[in-house]
């Protein structure tokens, strides 16, 4: 690195000057890397590190990078996505007929002391997807078409001989395979784990987090079927459905659709009494919460977030094609079994693709966003 790029602490350079002060490998457009990778750009980062697009010189393929932190947290949690990814590609390549809508991890490398993981490169989020329909929302054909990719993928998730919670899902997680098209594959395995080697209690991003785990109750694979009900909503919405600026506006947020969690959940919970809910004549009622104004419990409904009788989110899909109450009473429906409190009456995948919500002839269904 010239010296103008050197990161020195205290005199002490980090990791002979490859590192910047965060332990990210500094990166420098069209170097080339183990005189395979030849690096074009910064796509994005993270806690885990950066992803760089880059070029296999070798197989002259498009790929994404990701450069792991020169930390041994991070590596230790990189090595499980990479255990966990090649148990995937492995039955994706047995299966090569089944589709798991997941991204194709090609091989990894050490470089400078930093892992990098060399995926397929794929196109750009569900988030950024939104960001383009200024966060109207994309059309309910589209919207189907991701869920039915998406309860796919779970469906795999579930198998008796994979069985990963993935625990991050999320708009940002999900990319289009091609901009035009509207296939998706899911990304960032970081914080995976398979079901019975769970080690984390604090797990998912708030939007998306399960009412079990927002609770402090045992989870499991369920915990990602409630976090797709909620982007499902937000794909045609455009808006999160539970957007708490913290877990107890979380909690609320979710009360306010859904009304109070299952007495069997609070009453197992020691975080529910501590943190969001309290005793009220033999009932439980949620905490009072100083300068905060919520409905009463389950009256936002959820047929008016979509719109169902009144012409979609906003009233923005009336008259549309593809967007009568019919079609929005399945989607309902189909919401209905995702989003439920209880882990073990919520929906799992197998029931999901089953729902009326997926048999619509194939040959009404344009697809705009
Ligand atoms: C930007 C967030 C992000 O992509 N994070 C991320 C983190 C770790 C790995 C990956 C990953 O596996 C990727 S990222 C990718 N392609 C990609 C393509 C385009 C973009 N950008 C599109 C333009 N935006 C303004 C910035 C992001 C970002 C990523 N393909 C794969 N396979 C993605």
């Amino acid at each position: 690195n010239p010296p103008s790029k050197r990161v020195t602490i205290r005199g002490q350079q980090l990791n002979e000057g490859y590192d910047d002060e965060r332990h990210d490998l500094i990166i420098r457009e069209k170097e080339k890397w183990e005189n395979r990778y030849e690096i074009e750009c910064v796509l994005g980062k993270g806690s885990f590190g950066q992803v760089v697009k880059a070029i296999d010189l070798e197989t002259n393929e498009d790929v994404a990078i990701k450069v792991i932190k020169n930390k041994p947290a991070f590596f230790k949690q990189a090595k499980v996505e990479i255990r966990l990814l090649e148990l995937l590609n492995k039955k994706q390549a047995e299966e090569p007929d089944t589709k798991f809508h997941i991204v194709k991890l090609k091989r990894h490398f050490m470089f400078r002391s930093h892992l990098c993981l060399v995926f397929e490169r794929l196109s750009y989020n569900l988030y950024e997807l939104l960001r383009q329909t200024r966060f109207h929302g994309v059309s309910l054909n589209l919207t189907r078409k991701f869920a039915q990719q998406l309860c796919t993928s779970l469906l795999q998730l579930y198998r008796e001989d994979i069985q990963i919670i993935h625990c991050d899902l999320k708009p940002e997680n999900i990319l289009l395979v091609n901009p035009k098209r509207s296939e998706i594959k899911i990304i960032d395995f970081g914080s995976s784990c398979q079901v019975g080697e769970k080690i984390y209690s604090y797990i998912q991003s708030r939007f998306y987090r399960s009412p079990e785990v927002l609770l402090g109750l045992p989870y499991d694979m369920k915990i990602d079927m409630w976090s797709l009900g909620c982007i499902l909503v937000e794909m045609h919405c455009g808006e999160p459905i539970f957007s708490g600026q913290n877990e107890e506006d979380q909690m609320m947020k979710i009360v306010e659709v859904l009304g109070i969690p299952p007495n069997s959940m609070i009453e197992r919970s020691p975080r529910a009494r501590e943190k969001y809910f309290e005793q009220k004549n033999g009932h439980w009622v949620t905490k009072r919460f100083p300068n905060k104004s919520y409905v009463a419990p389950g009256h936002r409904r959820l047929e008016d977030i979509l719109g169902v009788e009144t012409g979609g989110p906003g009233g923005r899909r009336a008259k549309e094609a593809g967007h009568g109450a019919t079609e929005y009473r399945k989607f309902l429906d189909l919401l209905k079994r995702m989003l439920q409190y209880d882990p073990v009456k919520r929906c799992k995948p197998f029931d999901a693709l089953r729902s009326p919500f997926f048999n619509v002839p194939s040959s009404h269904t344009p697809t705009t966003t």
